[in-house]
């Protein structure tokens, strides 16, 4: 199902203007990344994709369903989950109470929660940590059973809100390796600033620029627009940079 943003207003209180001023958007199903500079509407937009925050005018689907509707939003929190700039855990959980806990929140029986627990956390390759604190996780280790999180409910999209910041390069790359396996069984749009590498684990790109939409297309569309004398493996820099400097 996709993700569609109908002629979207949101502006944060005590600001001038709107960060998004009726935005029309339409994210497939895939793997998408989200680009664009500082305070370009990144986070606003995902926060509203996940109905964390609600839309001044305009609106928010996920398929038919509405998240501002009463009757609906805990279906639509089920099937779209998120994981902002800076996830919290419950303190003195382990891996396991945490994926299940979060399974129980999103409407699952508690006993089927703790049942399909591990297997969310397999799916993300910690089943050793699973009776550990998740306190005690290196920094990519939570962001993995974060995303185990919205696995063990079967979340049908994931909102990764800068997932790699902070992240050294081994686990970095695990995290690509990861979200490569889900392909087929989840969809993501992952909002990030490092470009470098990731033509393998997305198939679409959408650039957001000041609250507007200044690319949208497949990866290798978007790989076009790099300077023809860039080198192989700074392509998606290039491109990033080609398409933002023409805007200046
Ligand atoms: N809670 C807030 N109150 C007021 N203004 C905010 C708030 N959060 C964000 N903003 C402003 O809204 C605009 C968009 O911010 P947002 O965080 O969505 O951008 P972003 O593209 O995610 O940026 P970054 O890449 O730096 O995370 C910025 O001008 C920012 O200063």
């Amino acid at each position: 199902m996709p993700l569609q943003y109908q002629s979207c207003t949101f502006r944060y209180a005590r600001t001038s203007g709107p960060v998004l001023d009726r935005l029309d958007l339409e994210f497939s199903p895939g793997h998408t990344v989200l680009l664009g500079p500082n305070g370009a509407g990144k986070s606003t937009l995902l926060s509203l994709g996940a109905s964390a925050s609600m839309t001044q005018s305009g609106l928010v689907r996920f398929g038919r369903l509405d998240p501002a509707n009463r009757r609906q939003v805990q279906a639509y929190r089920r099937k779209v989950s998120w994981l902002p700039q800076r996830p919290g855990f419950l303190p003195g959980l382990t891996c396991r109470e945490h994926v299940a806990y979060v399974g129980w929140l999103k409407g699952m029986r508690g006993r089927d929660a703790w049942l399909a627990a591990p297997e969310a956390i397999e799916r993300v390759g910690l089943t050793d940590k699973m009776n550990n604190k998740v306190k005690t996780l290196s920094g990519g280790q939570q962001q993995r059973i974060a995303i185990a999180q919205a696995l063990v409910h079967e979340a049908e999209l994931l909102l990764l809100d800068e997932p790699t910041v902070g992240l050294d390069p081994h686990q970095r790359r695990r995290f690509l390796d990861l979200l490569i396996s889900l392909r087929g069984m989840v969809n993501v749009i992952v909002s990030t600033h490092d470009i470098g590498d990731l033509d393998e684990a997305f198939d679409e790109v959408v650039v957001l620029e000041s609250g507007r939409v200044r690319f949208m297309g497949a990866v290798e569309e978007f790989a076009a627009h790099a300077q023809p004398d860039c080198a192989p493996g700074r392509r998606l820099e290039s491109a990033y940079a080609s398409l933002l400097e023409a805007t200046e």
